[in-house]
Protein backbone atom coordinates (compact mmCIF):
# COMPACT_ATOMS: atom_id res chain seq x y z
CA UNK A 1 0.00 0.00 0.00
CA UNK A 2 1.64 3.62 -0.94
CA UNK A 3 0.27 7.20 -0.66
CA UNK A 4 0.55 8.82 -4.34
CA UNK A 5 -0.95 12.41 -5.69
CA UNK A 6 -3.60 12.38 -7.24
CA UNK A 7 -5.56 14.90 -9.41
CA UNK A 8 -4.52 18.26 -8.92
CA UNK A 9 -4.64 21.95 -10.59
CA UNK A 10 -3.70 25.47 -9.72
CA UNK A 11 -3.91 28.66 -10.53
CA UNK A 12 -5.12 32.03 -9.44
CA UNK A 13 -9.11 32.33 -8.33
CA UNK A 14 -11.28 35.55 -9.07
CA UNK A 15 -9.28 37.69 -10.98
CA UNK A 16 -11.58 41.12 -10.91
CA UNK A 17 -11.28 42.84 -14.30
CA UNK A 18 -13.26 45.82 -15.40
CA UNK A 19 -12.17 47.24 -18.62
CA UNK A 20 -13.58 50.90 -20.20
CA UNK A 21 -13.96 51.26 -23.51
CA UNK A 22 -13.61 54.73 -24.69
CA UNK A 23 -15.41 55.59 -27.49
CA UNK A 24 -15.72 59.11 -28.83
CA UNK A 25 -19.04 59.83 -28.33
CA UNK A 26 -19.66 57.58 -25.54
CA UNK A 27 -17.79 54.73 -23.33
CA UNK A 28 -18.51 51.33 -22.97
CA UNK A 29 -18.23 49.32 -20.15
CA UNK A 30 -16.98 45.65 -19.02
CA UNK A 31 -16.97 43.76 -15.66
CA UNK A 32 -15.63 40.26 -15.55
CA UNK A 33 -14.22 37.90 -12.63
CA UNK A 34 -11.62 35.48 -13.99
CA UNK A 35 -10.61 32.23 -12.45
CA UNK A 36 -6.92 30.26 -14.04
CA UNK A 37 -6.89 26.45 -13.01
CA UNK A 38 -4.32 25.27 -14.87
CA UNK A 39 -2.65 20.97 -14.89
CA UNK A 40 -0.20 18.94 -16.42
CA UNK A 41 3.24 17.87 -15.25
CA UNK A 42 2.76 19.56 -11.52
CA UNK A 43 4.64 16.15 -9.79
CA UNK A 44 7.87 17.52 -8.95
CA UNK A 45 6.14 20.61 -7.38
CA UNK A 46 3.92 18.63 -4.99
CA UNK A 47 6.87 15.66 -4.50
CA UNK A 48 10.22 17.84 -4.31
CA UNK A 49 9.43 21.14 -4.38
CA UNK A 50 10.69 21.55 -7.70
CA UNK A 51 8.93 24.72 -8.92
CA UNK A 52 10.43 24.85 -12.95
CA UNK A 53 6.79 23.95 -14.47
CA UNK A 54 5.30 26.25 -12.02
CA UNK A 55 3.98 29.35 -13.84
CA UNK A 56 3.38 31.68 -11.58
CA UNK A 57 -0.25 32.32 -10.76
CA UNK A 58 0.86 36.27 -10.53
CA UNK A 59 1.75 35.62 -13.96
CA UNK A 60 -1.53 33.99 -14.76
CA UNK A 61 -3.37 37.20 -13.51
CA UNK A 62 -1.57 39.45 -15.72
CA UNK A 63 -2.12 37.69 -18.10
CA UNK A 64 -5.67 37.93 -17.67
CA UNK A 65 -5.33 42.05 -17.51
CA UNK A 66 -2.79 41.82 -20.72
CA UNK A 67 -5.28 40.27 -22.74
CA UNK A 68 -7.67 42.14 -21.38
CA UNK A 69 -5.76 45.24 -23.49
CA UNK A 70 -6.58 43.70 -26.71
CA UNK A 71 -9.98 43.33 -25.63
CA UNK A 72 -12.63 41.28 -23.89
CA UNK A 73 -15.44 40.37 -26.36
CA UNK A 74 -17.59 37.51 -25.28
CA UNK A 75 -16.97 35.81 -22.07
CA UNK A 76 -16.49 32.77 -24.05
CA UNK A 77 -13.75 34.07 -26.39
CA UNK A 78 -11.77 35.91 -23.88
CA UNK A 79 -11.55 32.09 -21.78
CA UNK A 80 -10.85 30.39 -24.50
CA UNK A 81 -7.44 32.93 -25.79
CA UNK A 82 -5.96 32.85 -22.37
CA UNK A 83 -6.74 28.91 -22.30
CA UNK A 84 -5.39 28.08 -25.34
CA UNK A 85 -2.69 30.87 -24.70
CA UNK A 86 -1.46 28.70 -21.85
CA UNK A 87 -1.48 25.27 -22.96
CA UNK A 88 0.57 26.58 -25.96
CA UNK A 89 3.07 28.64 -24.21
CA UNK A 90 3.89 26.17 -21.50
CA UNK A 91 4.94 22.85 -22.73
CA UNK A 92 4.12 21.41 -19.11
CA UNK A 93 0.66 22.62 -19.15
CA UNK A 94 -1.17 20.10 -20.52
CA UNK A 95 -4.70 21.31 -19.58
CA UNK A 96 -6.06 25.09 -18.68
CA UNK A 97 -9.35 25.60 -17.48
CA UNK A 98 -11.01 29.35 -17.28
CA UNK A 99 -14.27 30.00 -15.51
CA UNK A 100 -15.75 33.82 -16.17
CA UNK A 101 -18.87 35.62 -14.53
CA UNK A 102 -19.81 38.89 -15.93
CA UNK A 103 -21.57 41.59 -14.21
CA UNK A 104 -24.01 43.74 -16.39
CA UNK A 105 -24.13 47.27 -16.54
CA UNK A 106 -27.16 49.95 -17.95
CA UNK A 107 -26.50 52.85 -19.35
CA UNK A 108 -28.10 55.29 -16.90
CA UNK A 109 -30.78 57.20 -18.62
CA UNK A 110 -30.18 61.04 -18.14
CA UNK A 111 -32.55 63.57 -18.66
CA UNK A 112 -31.57 64.35 -22.63
CA UNK A 113 -30.88 60.39 -23.38
CA UNK A 114 -28.47 57.55 -22.48
CA UNK A 115 -25.95 59.01 -20.04
CA UNK A 116 -22.33 58.95 -22.22
CA UNK A 117 -20.30 57.03 -19.53
CA UNK A 118 -22.59 56.74 -16.65
CA UNK A 119 -23.82 53.04 -15.88
CA UNK A 120 -25.97 51.44 -12.93
CA UNK A 121 -25.18 47.85 -12.33
CA UNK A 122 -28.22 45.79 -13.57
CA UNK A 123 -29.76 43.30 -10.94
CA UNK A 124 -28.50 39.93 -9.73
CA UNK A 125 -28.45 37.60 -12.78
CA UNK A 126 -24.54 37.02 -14.01
CA UNK A 127 -22.86 35.55 -17.02
CA UNK A 128 -20.76 32.92 -16.51
CA UNK A 129 -18.54 30.92 -19.10
CA UNK A 130 -16.32 27.90 -18.52
CA UNK A 131 -13.32 26.84 -21.14
CA UNK A 132 -11.54 23.88 -20.93
CA UNK A 133 -8.27 23.44 -23.05
CA UNK A 134 -6.11 20.54 -24.16
CA UNK A 135 -3.51 20.13 -27.08
CA UNK A 136 -6.02 18.59 -29.50
CA UNK A 137 -9.66 19.56 -28.06
CA UNK A 138 -12.23 22.55 -26.69
CA UNK A 139 -15.05 22.76 -24.55
CA UNK A 140 -17.23 25.60 -24.12
CA UNK A 141 -19.53 26.06 -21.23
CA UNK A 142 -22.35 28.85 -21.40
CA UNK A 143 -24.64 30.20 -18.37
CA UNK A 144 -26.21 32.43 -16.47
CA UNK A 145 -26.93 32.56 -12.69
CA UNK A 146 -29.43 34.20 -10.21
CA UNK A 147 -32.32 34.82 -12.81
CA UNK A 148 -35.00 35.21 -10.49
CA UNK A 149 -38.58 34.31 -11.98
CA UNK A 150 -41.79 34.39 -10.00
CA UNK A 151 -45.26 32.93 -11.60
CA UNK A 152 -48.14 34.29 -9.47
CA UNK A 153 -50.85 31.26 -10.06
CA UNK A 154 -50.75 28.48 -12.69
CA UNK A 155 -48.45 26.64 -10.23
CA UNK A 156 -50.15 23.13 -8.30
CA UNK A 157 -48.10 20.66 -6.37
CA UNK A 158 -50.66 17.35 -5.54
CA UNK A 159 -50.42 13.61 -5.79
CA UNK A 160 -47.13 13.14 -4.14
CA UNK A 161 -45.93 10.40 -2.07
CA UNK A 162 -46.56 10.64 1.65
CA UNK A 163 -45.08 8.76 4.78
CA UNK A 164 -45.39 9.38 8.57
CA UNK A 165 -43.43 12.51 8.47
CA UNK A 166 -45.29 14.28 5.72
CA UNK A 167 -47.08 17.53 6.69
CA UNK A 168 -47.41 19.66 3.36
CA UNK A 169 -50.77 20.28 1.90
CA UNK A 170 -51.57 19.58 -1.44
CA UNK A 171 -52.33 22.99 -3.29
CA UNK A 172 -53.91 23.62 -6.73
CA UNK A 173 -52.93 27.20 -6.85
CA UNK A 174 -49.40 28.46 -5.43
CA UNK A 175 -46.50 31.22 -6.32
CA UNK A 176 -43.66 29.08 -8.16
CA UNK A 177 -40.58 31.26 -7.78
CA UNK A 178 -36.92 30.51 -8.44
CA UNK A 179 -33.27 31.60 -9.28
CA UNK A 180 -32.22 29.87 -12.43
CA UNK A 181 -29.17 28.49 -12.41
CA UNK A 182 -28.39 26.87 -15.85
CA UNK A 183 -25.16 26.07 -17.58
CA UNK A 184 -25.28 24.79 -21.62
CA UNK A 185 -22.35 23.25 -23.25
CA UNK A 186 -22.16 23.69 -26.84
CA UNK A 187 -21.07 21.12 -29.83
CA UNK A 188 -18.63 23.47 -31.49
CA UNK A 189 -16.01 26.07 -29.68
CA UNK A 190 -16.74 28.32 -32.54
CA UNK A 191 -20.81 28.55 -31.74
CA UNK A 192 -22.14 32.79 -32.01
CA UNK A 193 -22.04 33.24 -28.09
CA UNK A 194 -22.73 36.85 -28.44
CA UNK A 195 -26.20 35.47 -30.38
CA UNK A 196 -27.64 32.21 -28.41
CA UNK A 197 -26.89 34.02 -24.73
CA UNK A 198 -29.42 36.25 -25.25
CA UNK A 199 -31.81 33.85 -26.92
CA UNK A 200 -31.34 31.17 -24.09
CA UNK A 201 -31.69 33.12 -21.08
CA UNK A 202 -35.37 34.34 -22.79
CA UNK A 203 -36.30 30.88 -23.91
CA UNK A 204 -35.60 29.83 -20.21
CA UNK A 205 -37.71 33.09 -18.76
CA UNK A 206 -40.29 32.19 -21.75
CA UNK A 207 -41.02 28.77 -20.57
CA UNK A 208 -40.81 29.26 -17.16
CA UNK A 209 -43.62 32.10 -17.80
CA UNK A 210 -45.97 29.39 -20.65
CA UNK A 211 -45.62 26.40 -18.42
CA UNK A 212 -48.96 25.16 -16.51
CA UNK A 213 -47.23 23.35 -13.88
CA UNK A 214 -47.49 20.15 -12.03
CA UNK A 215 -43.73 20.63 -10.15
CA UNK A 216 -40.90 22.70 -10.64
CA UNK A 217 -39.35 19.30 -11.62
CA UNK A 218 -41.95 19.23 -14.67
CA UNK A 219 -41.06 23.23 -15.44
CA UNK A 220 -37.32 22.33 -14.92
CA UNK A 221 -37.61 19.66 -17.98
CA UNK A 222 -39.66 22.43 -20.32
CA UNK A 223 -37.00 24.86 -19.99
CA UNK A 224 -34.29 22.54 -20.94
CA UNK A 225 -36.22 21.51 -23.90
CA UNK A 226 -37.54 24.51 -25.05
CA UNK A 227 -33.40 25.64 -25.27
CA UNK A 228 -32.44 22.39 -27.13
CA UNK A 229 -35.49 22.55 -29.19
CA UNK A 230 -34.71 26.00 -30.44
CA UNK A 231 -30.38 25.58 -30.70
CA UNK A 232 -29.51 22.74 -32.00
CA UNK A 233 -25.38 23.45 -31.39
CA UNK A 234 -25.85 23.31 -27.86
CA UNK A 235 -25.98 19.41 -26.72
CA UNK A 236 -26.81 19.42 -22.94
CA UNK A 237 -28.03 22.05 -20.02
CA UNK A 238 -28.05 21.41 -16.79
CA UNK A 239 -30.11 23.47 -14.33
CA UNK A 240 -30.28 24.04 -10.62
CA UNK A 241 -33.41 25.52 -9.37
CA UNK A 242 -33.89 26.48 -6.34
CA UNK A 243 -37.73 26.35 -4.89
CA UNK A 244 -38.34 29.69 -3.32
CA UNK A 245 -41.16 29.22 -1.54
CA UNK A 246 -43.95 31.60 -0.50
CA UNK A 247 -46.03 30.49 2.04
CA UNK A 248 -49.78 32.44 2.44
CA UNK A 249 -49.83 34.46 5.72
CA UNK A 250 -52.13 32.96 8.45
CA UNK A 251 -54.08 36.28 8.97
CA UNK A 252 -56.99 34.56 11.06
CA UNK A 253 -55.58 35.58 14.30
CA UNK A 254 -56.32 39.37 13.54
CA UNK A 255 -59.73 38.57 12.09
CA UNK A 256 -58.64 39.55 8.84
CA UNK A 257 -59.03 37.55 6.03
CA UNK A 258 -56.09 36.74 3.65
CA UNK A 259 -57.49 36.35 0.00
CA UNK A 260 -54.34 35.24 -1.20
CA UNK A 261 -52.98 38.37 -1.45
CA UNK A 262 -50.36 38.15 1.48
CA UNK A 263 -47.43 35.91 1.50
CA UNK A 264 -44.58 35.39 3.61
CA UNK A 265 -41.61 34.65 1.35
CA UNK A 266 -39.19 32.13 2.91
CA UNK A 267 -35.08 32.30 1.93
CA UNK A 268 -34.53 29.11 3.87
CA UNK A 269 -34.30 26.34 3.81
CA UNK A 270 -35.82 25.63 0.11
CA UNK A 271 -36.12 22.79 -1.98
CA UNK A 272 -32.95 22.42 -4.59
CA UNK A 273 -34.48 20.88 -7.83
CA UNK A 274 -31.58 19.66 -10.19
CA UNK A 275 -31.68 18.19 -13.79
CA UNK A 276 -29.50 17.98 -16.95
CA UNK A 277 -32.07 17.96 -20.38
CA UNK A 278 -29.45 16.27 -23.02
CA UNK A 279 -29.44 15.30 -26.55
CA UNK A 280 -28.99 11.25 -26.46
CA UNK A 281 -26.64 10.99 -29.19
CA UNK A 282 -24.28 13.63 -28.25
CA UNK A 283 -20.70 12.67 -26.70
CA UNK A 284 -20.25 13.30 -23.38
CA UNK A 285 -18.80 15.99 -21.80
CA UNK A 286 -15.05 15.64 -20.72
CA UNK A 287 -15.52 18.99 -18.31
CA UNK A 288 -16.62 18.22 -14.68
CA UNK A 289 -19.10 21.29 -14.45
O1 LIG B 1 -42.40 21.57 -7.21
C1 LIG B 1 -42.14 20.98 -6.15
N1 LIG B 1 -41.39 19.85 -6.19
C2 LIG B 1 -41.07 19.15 -5.06
O2 LIG B 1 -40.36 18.11 -5.12
C3 LIG B 1 -41.54 19.66 -3.83
N2 LIG B 1 -41.41 19.24 -2.53
C4 LIG B 1 -42.06 20.13 -1.76
O3 LIG B 1 -42.13 20.08 -0.49
N3 LIG B 1 -42.62 21.11 -2.53
C5 LIG B 1 -42.32 20.84 -3.81
N4 LIG B 1 -42.60 21.48 -4.98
Amino acid sequence: MGIVLGDNRYGKAEVHLVRVDRGADRHGLTDVTVGVSLSGELADVHLRGDNSNVLTTDAQKNTVFAFAAEGVGQVEEFGLRLARHFVASQPAIRRAEVRLTEQPWDRIEGSDGPAPHSFARNGTCLRTARVRVTADAAEVVSGLTGLTLLNTTDSEFWGFATDRYTTLAETRDRILATAVDAQWRHLSSDADFGKSYPDVRRLLAAAFAETYSYSLQQTLYAMGERVLAAHPEIAEIRLSLPNKHHFLVDLSPHDVENTDTVYYAADRPYGLIEGTVTRDDVAPSMMDW
